[in-house]
């Protein structure tokens, strides 16, 4: 049986700013869940939260049931959970091979090898394992920041604006990608996103938020709705 993530009606704060109200949101196992929102509403906020990158005030976050609590994001790591940064946080002066082992650091020695499923994904990192990752593209970054965070073999991938700045084939490359890991590898996958086409392609549900709430949850054919479209497009 797949891993399930669920967030229960977490709170979080920057100082006085409540950046999350109350959020709840669940990642079914085996699909692919989207959150959509405009700049700042709170996505980066709750993947930071689920990745443990930033405490919360309230609330509870489960994996397949099981309170994470105040585990730090290398034991979430070490439970299953596979994370994309914003901005994709690759080290430029390391190369292709060296930025995937930083993957490595929550494993045990005898773990740490790169997964097959990485290069048949991203064919493109295998060509350019010695090149540094400042010499890649944003698209080809984006590759590697996701392969860096399948290292781990995650159950649960979650993902931080996986198309931002990148060029459409490139999208498309990793939307196949996603399609894969959830298909064949059973993966539970839960990313934030701008794109709603990208999400109407992908998803099996989506939630929208707007200024650190949820304001609707449903299929992802709901993005055909004049009024969430609206509502996401201004
Ligand atoms: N480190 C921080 N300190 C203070 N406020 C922050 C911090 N990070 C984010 N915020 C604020 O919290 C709110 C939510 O930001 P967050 O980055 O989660 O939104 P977002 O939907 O991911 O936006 P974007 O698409 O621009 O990344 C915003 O008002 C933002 O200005």
């Amino acid at each position: 049986m797949a891993t399930a993530l669920a967030v229960e009606g977490i709170d979080l704060y920057y100082g006085a700013a409540r950046a999350l109200k109350s959020v709840s949101v669940e990642a079914k196992p085996a699909a692919i869940t989207a959150v959509l929102g405009r700049n700042g509403v709170g996505k980066s906020s709750l993947l930071r939260a689920i990745a443990g990158v930033h405490p919360i005030s309230g609330g509870n976050i489960r994996l397949d049931g099981a309170a994470l609590d105040k585990s730090p994001p290398y034991r979430r790591a070490r439970l299953g959970l596979g994370y994309v940064p914003q901005g994709r946080e690759i080290f430029p002066l390391l190369t292709v091979r060296e930025n995937l082992q930083t993957g490595f650091a929550p494993l045990k020695p005898s773990e740490r090898s790169i997964p097959d499923a990485v290069f048949t994904l991203f064919p493109v990192l295998k060509e350019m394992l010695s090149r540094r990752g400042g010499d890649l593209s944003g698209g080809q970054q984006q590759q590697l920041a996701i392969g860096r965070a399948l290292v781990t073999r995650p159950s649960v991938l979650i993902l931080d604006e996986p198309t931002e700045g990148i060029q459409p084939s490139i999208i498309k490359d990793i939307g196949r990608a996603l399609q894969f890991l959830r298909d064949e590898l059973d993966m539970t996958i839960l990313l934030v996103e701008q794109y709603l086409d990208f999400c109407r392609e992908l998803a099996d549900s989506i939630y929208v938020m707007d200024r650190g709430e949820i304001l609707h949850s449903g299929p992802a054919s709901d993005l055909d709705k004049p009024e969430i479209k609206r509502h996401l497009m201004v």
